[in-house]
């Protein structure tokens, strides 16, 4: 039987996948990865990077990163602790979806993480104190590859539900979208 049921979104390909929770007395156990199970959705992958970030702060954003190609990666990204805002921005050239997004609240309590394919940009604002991200990767990181997209960008249009309490340096000097950007290609 699947452990892990797959639910697809207006992004082809950024897909949220719901771990199958077995509860007993002693309390719960779930899978939270299966190469066979996902094989369909990370052809030819593997996961070589396992990333943890905690934000303290209610409000904190991160985002909106990517990797350039040849680095672009897939990414499994899940809430461990406390509750986010997650996004996706297609950013990949010739997409039906190109510079649409997605977000959706990702948690503990869902069992459910979101899977993000290279050529889209990732970012998250946390609802609660104290949330905590784990991220898969099936590429490492890479500095010099890195891209991002400013989080309050009027041209992504992405409606932050809380006040921002929080962003690095780095994010909030990010440039603003050139008009002329006519995708990834990947
Ligand atoms: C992303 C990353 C950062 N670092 C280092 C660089 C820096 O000194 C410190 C903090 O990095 P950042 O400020 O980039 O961390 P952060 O802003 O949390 O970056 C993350 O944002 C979210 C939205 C994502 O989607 C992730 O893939 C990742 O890009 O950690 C690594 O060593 N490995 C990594 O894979």
């Amino acid at each position: 039987m699947d452990k892990l049921s797959r639910q697809s979104t207006k992004l082809a390909g950024v897909e949220l996948i719901t771990s199958l929770r077995h509860s007993d007395s002693r309390g719960s156990f779930s899978r939270w990865f299966c190469q066979q199970e996902l094989a369909s959705l990370l052809p030819r992958q593997q996961i070589v990077q396992i990333n943890h970030s905690i934000s303290s702060k209610q409000g904190t954003v991160r985002g909106m990163h990517f990797q350039y190609p040849p680095y672009a990666e897939y990414k499994l990204v899940r809430c461990i602790v406390g509750r986010v805002f997650d996004v996706v921005i297609d950013l990949r050239a010739g997409s039906a979806s190109f510079m649409q997004h997605i977000s959706v609240e990702l948690s503990p309590e869902q069992n459910t993480m979101l899977l993000i394919p290279p050529g889209c940009a990732h970012g998250f604002q946390s609802l609660t104190d104290n949330a905590e991200l784990l991220y898969l990767h099936s590429a490492f990181y890479t500095p010099d590859a890195e891209g991002g997209l400013r989080f309050d960008d009027p041209a992504l249009k992405i409606d932050w539900p809380l006040p921002i309490s929080c962003v690095s340096e780095r994010d909030a000097q990010l440039p603003l979208l050139n008009q002329h950007f006519s995708g990834l290609k990947l």
